[in-house]
């Protein structure tokens, strides 16, 4: 079936055109084109269409954690904030360390259709840290993995990063690491600083992730590797993440919505539903991350969605799991932070949600120009709206949202994933 945007904007820029999709590509744009019937029109007046959003760190509890989202209810929620590929990370129970789980995976997010479900594998069996997993196995597999992370955890012993990062190297694949030097966040639950000491706080100082991310872009730069660097969340990450690009260092980084927009300042109520890792950090380091992420030292967003039951978040603080949900909201956030204050314009989202994301994992499909005959994977965002979180309104099934209740800018209107409509109005589209 074929598609007709109506009045839409292609990066925020120039006069509205009409677009046409069909058989999964863009097929014609241009001004006034008429539907011909059996063509579902889309009213986009006044809208920003841009390439679908890529997410390199998402959180699908399945299998193990189906009570806090599955492949089905994330890619709902995937859908519905504008994504059409996802990177699940491997962090599940079973974890992702081999080709059963990473081939289903992938099968099961083609089942639901919503979006794109991107098997991450695991670098370490059972994210132990004391050997590599079947990296081969699973990059040959049905889910053809094409990124390898023991998120949640840090590949923290240094031969086995290198030795890692050599074998990456040779299937053409990407590293991801979860920056965090263990043996300097023991019982750490908050940022090391003058509000965790208040508050009795165990403090995560900002060097177990420097050290960790100096330590990689010198490996990676023996190795010859790529190095992906998860949820940065200091200023002295960026500075370090300049440095190492400055020297050819293949290294990328990403940031996280929360980590754009929050603080440690929130921790002064103890609810848990601002206690995540890396923790939220202090206003400057915030800042610091906005300024990277416009001028391309941090090279793209990514929302690190981590559902997590109630009972597993309602409780004390020192106890309660670290994560937060991000798919619904992650738009709304970069408008917030980085369009409303003038750091990126609309093309400028289309280069941090998607396309930088596309290019540093390698999905050709995804990430691409807005022009005829390239794929139909596209997002139309209602730049002008204003809404209230609702955690029960989202399509997660876990509700530890920290921007319950807080008024946001920008809204996802319609999703579109090879040529097929995956949400429109707040609602998906089932396949
Ligand atoms: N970010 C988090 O606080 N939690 C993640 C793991 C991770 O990303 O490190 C999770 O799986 O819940
Ligand atoms: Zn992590
Ligand atoms: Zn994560």
């Amino acid at each position: 079936m074929q598609v007709l945007l109506k009045g839409v904007r292609p990066y925020g820029e120039g006069d509205p055109v009409d677009v046409l999709l069909g058989e999964g590509q863009i097929l014609e744009i241009g001004a006034g084109l008429a539907a011909t019937e059996g063509v579902e029109v889309i009213d986009g007046a006044g809208q920003v269409l841009l390439p679908g959003f890529v997410d390199m760190h998402t959180h699908l509890r399945e299998p193990g954690r189906e009570d806090t989202e599955t492949i089905a209810t994330g890619s709902a929620a995937a859908a519905l904030g504008g994504y059409t590929a996802v990177f699940a990370m491997a962090n599940t129970d079973p974890v992702a360390d081999n080709a059963v789980v990473t081939d289903h995976v992938w099968r099961r997010g083609q089942e639901v259709g919503l979006v794109d479900v991107h098997p991450v594998g695991a670098v370490t069996a059972g994210l132990g840290g004391k050997q590599l997993a079947e990296m081969g196995a699973m990059a040959n597999g049905v889910g053809a993995v094409r990124m390898f992370s023991d998120d949640g955890k840090c590949v923290d012993d240094p031969l086995l990063m290198r030795r890692a990062l050599e074998y990456s190297r040779g299937l053409g694949v990407l590293i991801a690491q979860h920056a965090e030097e263990p043996r300097l966040t023991v019982g750490a639950v908050a940022h090391e600083g003058p509000n965790a000491a208040r508050l009795g706080l165990a403090g995560w100082p900002r060097v177990a992730e420097e050290s960790i991310v100096v330590r990689d872009a010198l490996l990676a730069r023996d190795a010859g590797a790529r190095v992906h660097v998860c949820h940065a969340s200091t200023a002295g990450t960026v500075e370090l993440l300049k440095w190492a690009k400055a020297q050819g260092i293949s290294i990328t980084a990403e940031v996280t919505p929360h980590h754009l927009l929050l603080d440690d300042s929130r921790l002064e109520t103890y609810d848990a539903v601002n206690k995540v890792n890396p923790p939220l950090r202090e206003a400057s380091d915030a800042q610091a991350l906005r300024a990277a992420l416009a001028d391309g030292t941090v090279d793209c967003v990514a929302t690190d969605h981590a559902p997590h039951a109630e009972q597993d978040k309602c409780c004390e603080f020192s106890v309660a799991r670290p994560g937060m949900l991000g798919l619904e909201t992650a738009l709304s956030v970069i408008a917030e932070t980085m369009v409303g204050p003038g750091l990126l314009d609309w093309r400028g989202v289309a280069r941090v949600m998607s396309e930088r994301p596309a290019e540093i994992v390698g999905l050709p499909d995804q990430g691409r120009p807005i022009a005829v005959g390239e794929p139909a994977n596209l997002v139309l965002v209602d730049a002008d709206a204003r809404w209230t979180v609702q955690a029960k309104e989202l399509a997660s099934i876990a509700d530890n949202t920290p921007y319950a209740g807080l008024e946001l800018p920008a809204k996802v209107a319609t999703t579109i994933l090879r040529g097929r409509v995956t949400a429109h109005e707040g609602k998906v589209r089932a396949l």
